[in-house]
């Protein structure tokens, strides 16, 4: 009792130091008998560089492109290694086999994530790719998984047909605003195929791609480690609102997702049940039509259908930013590429999805950029709910494992040169990643850029279509080449540069978009609108 009187006599900055005081020391001994964990008989803690006491490596990790220093470590403790920071054991895999020894087959225990506070504060814990391995997870999952089934992302096909025309023409005419083109085209698809949406063009469509961005690039920006030091101080959470301003910012900012994404939700349940067979349900369609069949409740939904809309932002597009980079990095490449469509396609009519068995030189070519230039560079963590020893080497339980794309898809044994962007790797037989029959390899079928195990990402086929699409379309109707200057010099494009987070974007860069011939620009832009409008002609009749 004498102490708790004497605490509210305690002016309130006294107070603030004895909560912050209490809760670093807290952690201190936390850390400390983390460290001291015991590792079981028989078994080794696995290698890593030297780190400090408490900290461990914290301050050597870069909070930018931090794959690259995880690569440097790897050539130098092996394929397998860890890291310390504050307590908690990060270990850092670079090798394809190891990923799919602990992630896929010991999945059991390896589907977990670390605890995200900030993406988990900002989406209500909704968001599928930061939830914790729980009965949310599974349920809303399951649901996902159910959506992104081969069968419905093929009933996608004439909408992604239709944004991708649409993106070439607009990049053709504007190539200045390249990234809204290209995060549009998947946006687009989306909000139809998730919520049953079909747009008019113009400043509607814009409120969708701010929207959806804008909720990607917050989970993004709270999610990069030591912005917040409640991730690494957890019992920050427990101080009230008007001591931490990182719960302010969340509370607002879980507002403004919410206040955008629920009414796209509600719109469909005021719709009846659609029977126009060129019409698919859409995905809230489908759960307001069953929704006890999906065992998610009303808030639940809002979340599992906005993981689905924001894993596809940001992603694909950057894909696609990659591959224009290279087609002005590498134009011996794009000539082999239009020479193919020009053999399969020709003259006279517009790529279709059709044409993919019969173009395996586009496949190559957007499956070498994932891998040279990979999205996710630096993974994406799963946490391991259980003591565990792999060869050997103890991996403690709640350690963060970090499958680093950045190595895993550069190492040599597996990819020959593996520093070089080589499309010929999946087109000849002389390397090991070559695959027959080429109609159907290269694939993007359980290639590492998705991850891995029961946490693989959902949304590969609608990837692969998407790609597919967007870069046959734009190699038919033009050529990429650099930017020019005033004086008529070439400008420079940087080899490597990419934004240093989890989504790896290449930084801004200007190139030149020509048509390849006469009338292709036009037959396009014809297809796109004549898609377009009988899209929203049956929309409105449905
Ligand atoms: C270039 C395109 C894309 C790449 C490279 C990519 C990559 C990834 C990776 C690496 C993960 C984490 C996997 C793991 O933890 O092992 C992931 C998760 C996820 N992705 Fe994708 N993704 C792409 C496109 C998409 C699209 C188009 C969608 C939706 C249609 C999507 C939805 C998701 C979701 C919901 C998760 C969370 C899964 C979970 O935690 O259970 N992604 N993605």
């Amino acid at each position: 009792m004498a102490l708790l009187s004497a605490i509210l006599e305690t002016s309130p900055t006294r107070l603030v130091l004895i909560v912050t005081v209490g809760i670093l020391l807290s952690v201190i001994v936390r850390s400390f008998l983390r460290e001291k964990k015991t590792i079981p008989k028989g078994a080794k803690p696995l290698p890593g560089p030297k780190g400090w006491p408490i900290v461990g490596n914290a301050f050597s990790i870069p909070n930018s492109h931090a794959w690259l220093k995880f690569k440097e470590w790897g050539d130098e403790y092996g394929p397998i290694y860890q890291l310390q920071a504050f307590g908690t054991t990060l270990v850092v895999i670079s090798k394809e086999s190891i990923a799919n020894d602990l992630l896929s087959l010991r999945g059991a225990i390896y589907s977990d994530r670390p605890p995200l506070i900030m993406p988990g504060l900002i989406s209500d814990n909704g968001f599928l790719g930061a939830a914790r391995w729980d009965s949310y997870w599974r349920r809303a999952r399951k649901f996902t998984q159910s959506m992104l089934s081969t069968s419905n992302i093929q009933q996608s096909i004439p909408k992604q047909t239709t944004e991708a025309r649409q993106m070439v023409v607009d990049l053709m005419k504007d190539p200045d605003e390249y990234t809204y083109w290209l995060e549009r085209a998947g946006v687009m698809v989306s909000i139809k195929q998730i919520y049953g949406l079909d747009e008019e063009r113009g400043p509607v469509e814009k409120k969708h791609v701010h929207g959806i961005c804008g909720f990607m690039e917050n989970i993004e920006r709270v999610a990069i480690p030591g912005a917040y030091l409640v991730e690494f101080i957890p019992g920050l959470l427990h101080l009230p609102t008007w001591l931490a301003p990182f719960k302010k910012e969340a509370k607002q900012l879980v507002k403004q997702h919410w206040d955008y994404l629920a009414p796209l939700v509600q719109t469909q349940s005021t719709k009846s049940k659609t029977n126009h067979p060129e019409q698919p349900e859409s995905f809230s369609q489908r759960f307001l039509n069953n929704k006890k069949d999906w065992n998610l409740d009303d808030r639940e939904i809002v979340w599992a259908l906005a993981s689905i809309y924001g894993g596809a932002a940001g992603t694909s597009s950057t894909a696609m930013q990659s591959l224009i980079l290279n087609m002005c990095l590498f134009p011996d490449w794009q000539k082999r590429v239009q020479d193919e469509i020009e053999r399969v396609v020709g003259n006279e009519r517009l790529p279709e999805f059709n044409d993919s068995s019969s173009l395996p030189t586009v496949r190559a070519v957007i499956k070498e950029t994932m891998r040279w230039r990979p999205v996710l560079s630096g993974g994406f963590p799963h946490s391991v709910t259980k003591d565990d020893v792999y060869e050997g080497y103890h991996i403690p339980k709640g350690a963060v494992i970090m499958p680093n794309q950045w190595s895993i898809l550069r190492d040599e044994e597996q990819y020959q040169d593996a520093d070089s962007f080589k499309p010929e790797r999946w087109l000849e037989p002389s390397y090991l990643t070559y695959q027959e029959p080429l109609t159907e390899y290269p694939n993007l079928k359980r290639f590492v850029a998705f991850g891995h195990g029961r946490r693989i990402c959902p949304g590969l086929e609608v990837t692969e279509k998407a790609l597919f699409l967007q870069f046959s379309s734009l190699l038919w109707a033009c050529n990429i080449n650099r930017a020019r200057d005033s004086a008529g010099k070439e400008v420079d494009i940087p080899f490597y540069d990419y934004t240093g987070v989890s989504i790896s974007t290449p930084r801004k860069f200007r190139f030149a978009v020509e048509e390849r011939e006469a009338g292709r620009l036009k037959l396009m832009e014809e297809a796109a609108l004549k898609d377009h409008r009988a899209e929203l002609a049956a929309s409105k009749s449905s």
